[in-house]
């Protein structure tokens, strides 16, 4: 399936305890296992004082519960030129170093991994980067910077209890550019806030930290001037002291001699401390806590933006994030059957989400107009436009040449608020305990990416949730099966005014939309799909888009591979060209080499990018939406975002029995009775 909103299934077999899991190595049978793995040449870890105050076993979820870290990739988190956070993980780059209170490593940017997978600088770093930027705003606004550090972390040699562990707060007391390769990148120097603790990720056995009262303040590294520059730098290595200043000729030599890549930080680098100074606080809390600022009594409490981030939960310290639709669960069975690390806390937050009305959340008088007027975009297509066939529908419909059609059925007043029509549903089906829960995207960037949207899967078990968590149309409510009698309706009006075979839907995914949320472009197309798709909105009005995919838009993958069989479709680039040389090849007339040369380089040109929408769809309270053709799935792709607090969408599919195992298969046996049944009215 091509859709970016499943997951991997549990990976349970041939997984092996701690116990059994013992290198073997000949004639150290009886040996602890540090002294094991010393003598098999793997490092040993100190374990660790204490336990970091937030943790998490995955970055999406770190990055979701903390304010000073919301980045999910890099190492920085900067927000309007000041920098935040910062996460210490594997690449912290050569002469970099971690102690109880100070950590120098390097500032991202501009690298890749050679073959062995050691960052390589591809260009050199400038103060206008936005990571060192910020970095350097942060110094001079003085603002401590969050650490985090990561268990790939090789510097501390110490055993870190979690993937991502937070540290504590720190100040930038040094930044400085160095040599990397023949490029110039930076480094920064962090050094504890707070010097009266000692640290968690202190050595178990360590000793007491030193009271600030006999700590000296005074004694700084050495500063020299250089001869050639004038410029004053700080001797930061044992092998000599250096000119800091790029563009300076003496710049990263030791007298008069490039400084080589293995360098020591000279000691009294490490040990200087600045000057303790009040001033110094934090913007955030290290730990925030949301839970503290959420009053169950409010109403719009539930629904809003900022309740459906993550949490630090009080009993463990995990960082949560809110996957379920009723709050935040620090254990999640699902969750935990995917993950080698189990978490057994029972920390729950439920909220007791009071019901949204309709009316604040739609903007139209009288909840929506008698009959709705429309509106197109000149630079989208445009609709046939059917006021009869299924009145009181108004019927759009947009076709896509060869491929499939979209039928739009807007809704109206009458429609809406008939005994058990939309306007009842909106309202009952935020009565009933659905089980909505967000799942991680199958095909994210970052592992562990939740959906921005909650789900529930009824009938045959869709890819988009795991199979057994597919609840059978025997558990759905009495209104989930009124939703299923609309859209089996839809999809026979659609189908058979296409002249296609009706297939009636066996599947139906719920999904819910709090404010901010979202399903990005996606397809619904996989081999054990039907070509039709139909979707009943509730709640808050949306927009719907539907473009090209990027690689039928660009003829070339994301990797510029051509693509095997071109379609070339209406509108696509290049599109009179690349049907030039398609004509040639079918007919014999060039290869499959040339073929393939000459669309490389016709469409390697230009840089890709995505195909703007074609057709943008507002989708109102009651409107039910066709998608018919399973050309429509392979082709193109589509996104719907909404606008308020709350809305729900009830997608019904056909899925092929024949690929569903014979357990869920019967999941998807329904009988509506006559008044579930829809007349269309
Ligand atoms: O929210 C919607 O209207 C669309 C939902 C959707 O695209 C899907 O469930 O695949
Ligand atoms: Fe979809």
């Amino acid at each position: 399936m091509a859709r970016d909103t499943s997951v991997a299934g549990p990976v349970q077999s041939g997984r092996v305890t701690r116990s059994n899991r013992k290198p073997r190595i000949q004639g150290f049978a009886s040996l602890a296992p540090e002294k094991l793995a010393a003598a098999a040449g793997i490092p040993t870890l100190e374990p660790v004082y204490g336990q970091p105050p937030a943790w998490s076993e995955n970055r999406p979820e770190l990055c979701d519960a903390l304010p000073w870290f919301r980045s999910t990739q890099g190492g920085a988190y900067h927000l309007n030129t000041l920098c935040f956070g910062f996460l210490v993980d594997a690449d912290c780059g050569d002469r970099s170093y971690i102690d109880d209170e100070i950590v120098i490593t390097r500032i991202g940017g501009n690298c890749v991994k050679d073959a062995e997978g050691n960052l390589i600088l591809t260009k050199d770093l400038d103060a206008d980067k936005a990571t060192v930027k910020s970095i350097l705003n942060s110094l001079s606004m003085k603002i401590p910077i969050g650490l985090i550090i990561g268990n790939r972390n090789t510097l501390l040699k110490r055993k870190l209890p979690h993937r991502y562990n937070v540290m504590d707060w720190f100040r930038i007391t040094n930044v400085w550019h160095e040599k990397i390769g023949n490029k110039t990148g930076f480094k920064v120097r962090f050094e504890k806030l707070h010097l009266s603790e000692k640290s968690w990720w202190a050595a178990n056995d360590s000793t007491p930290v030193v009271p600030l009262e006999q700590r000296d303040f005074h004694t700084k590294p050495a500063s020299i001037q250089c001869q050639k520059c004038l410029r004053e730098s700080l001797r930061l290595y044992k092998e000599g002291w250096m000119c800091l200043e790029p563009s300076c000729d003496a710049f990263w030599k030791i007298d008069g001699a490039p400084a080589s890549v293995v360098l020591s930080f000279h000691p009294d680098f490490l040990s200087f401390r600045a000057q303790p100074d009040a001033s110094i606080k934090p913007h955030h809390s290290l730990v925030p806590d949301l839970l503290s600022t959420i009053n169950n009594k409010d109403a719009d409490v539930s629904t809003i933006r900022i309740t459906w981030k993550g949490i630090v939960c009080p009993q463990c310290s995990r960082c949560i994030s809110r996957v379920f639709w009723d709050g935040w669960k620090c254990t999640d069975d699902l969750a935990n059957k995917s993950s080698p690390v189990s978490n057994n806390c029972t920390f729950e937050k439920i909220l007791n989400m009071p019901p949204v009305s309709l009316r604040s959340v739609l903007d139209d008088l009288e909840l929506g107009p008698i009959k709705r007027a429309l509106f197109f975009e000149e630079k989208f297509a445009r609709p046939e436009i059917d006021d009869q066939s299924l009145f009181p529908y108004r019927k759009l419909t947009y076709k896509i040449s060869g491929i499939g059609s979209i039928t739009h059925l807007v809704s109206n007043r009458a429609i809406n608020s008939r005994k058990h029509g939309p306007n009842e549903l909106f309202k009952n089906l935020q009565e009933q305990n659905l089980a909505l829960r967000r799942y991680p995207l199958q095909q994210s960037v970052v592992a562990g990416t939740l959906t921005a949207h909650f789900a529930v899967n009824y009938g045959m078990p869709y890819k988009y949730v795991v199979s057994v968590d597919s609840k059978g149309f025997d558990e759905a409510s009495d209104e989930v099966l009124r939703a299923l009698g609309r859209l089996t309706w839809a999809t026979k009006m659609a189908v058979t005014s296409a002249g296609d075979e009706f297939l009636a839907p066996n599947e139906l995914l719920m999904l819910g939309y709090l404010e901010g949320m979202k399903i990005g472009y996606h397809d619904d197309g996989e081999a054990s799909l039907g070509p039709t798709i139909a979707t009943l909105s509730l709640g808050a009005k949306s927009t719907m888009f539907i473009r090209m995919k990027y690689r039928y838009y660009n003829g070339l993958s994301r990797v510029k591979k051509p693509l095997e069989e071109d379609p070339v479709l209406e509108h696509c680039k290049f599109e009179a060209n690349r049907r030039m040389l398609k004509d040639q090849f079918e007919a014999g007339q060039i290869s499959k080499q040339k073929y393939d040369s000459d669309r490389r380089k016709l469409l390697g040109e230009t840089k890709g990018g995505e195909a703007h929408p074609i057709i943008k769809i507002e989708l109102n309270h009651g409107d039910l939406v066709v998608m018919h053709g399973e050309k429509l799935q392979n082709f193109y792709e589509h996104s719907v975002v909404p606008e308020d607090k709350l809305r729900f969408a009830l997608t019904a599919r056909y899925i092929k029995p024949g690929h569903i195992n014979n357990h869920d298969r019967k999941k998807g046996n329904f009988t509506l009775t006559p008044d579930q049944i829809y007349d269309g009215q």
